[in-house]
């Protein structure tokens, strides 16, 4: 099972994040969140980081101007985007990438899913509205349909913690997992037990 922890901020849990066995860490440029991360920032954090570690940057419905400058200034290997972005949009800056939809019913999953074939993996999170991510609720895990899972990639996303995890995975089989607040002491800072007990959870 591959985990990604996202949002970080600051290298000393990036360092916790990579040495409890994470998988993949995710910068937050979306000025709006409180998770947010300057670019320079990042790149410092990333510049320490152990090999083998997946950077992932974070959009929402971004200018294409702010990607760019992001992706020259720090060595991200995939882009994630939470927004109204498109196929095609996605596709522009020459990166693997993950659409994440947000999950209101599994009609509206099935259309967006069939929206989106370029994509590495489609990231699946909790609907609320006016927030495009990083909520800290659950969706209906039972609305992921296993014939869905043939035709892409699924991480599941949304309200994750050490205590629900095992559930999330039994139920979904996903290619990865998610998290972002529930292995937080506060909004943007990680917390060593709860990321501990999150990565050998989803991965045992
Ligand atoms: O984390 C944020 O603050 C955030 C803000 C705006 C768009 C996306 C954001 N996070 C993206 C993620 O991949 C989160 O890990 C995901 O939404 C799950 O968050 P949580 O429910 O807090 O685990």
């Amino acid at each position: 099972m591959k985990v990604k922890i996202c949002g970080l901020t600051n290298l000393e849990d990036a360092l916790l994040a990579c040495n409890a066995g994470a998988d993949a860490l995710g910068f937050v440029f979306y000025p709006p969140s409180a998770r947010y991360v300057e670019p320079a920032q990042a790149a410092e954090i990333i510049k320490r980081l152990p090999p083998f570690i997946t950077k992932v940057a974070l959009f929402v419905d971004p200018e294409p101007e702010w990607v760019n400058l992001v992706l020259s200034q720090v060595a991200i290997d995939c882009i994630q985007f939470h927004g109204n972005e498109s196929d095609e949009f996605c596709q522009q800056f020459c990166k693997p990438f993950i659409k994440a939809l947000r999950v209101e019913s599994k009609e509206f999953l099935d259309h967006q899913m069939a929206c989106f074939p370029n994509a590495s993996a489609l990231l699946l999170d909790a609907f609320v509205e006016g927030i495009p991510g990083g909520t800290g609720q659950c969706f209906d895990w039972q609305l992921i349909d296993p014939e869905l899972k043939k035709r892409h990639r699924l991480i599941v996303a949304g309200g994750l913690t050490p205590d629900n995890i095992r559930q999330a995975v039994d139920i979904t089989s996903p290619y990865a997992v998610d998290v972002s607040g529930g292995v937080e002491q506060s909004k943007g800072k990680k917390d060593q037990q709860l990321l501990e007990r999150f990565i050998a959870q989803a991965k045992a």
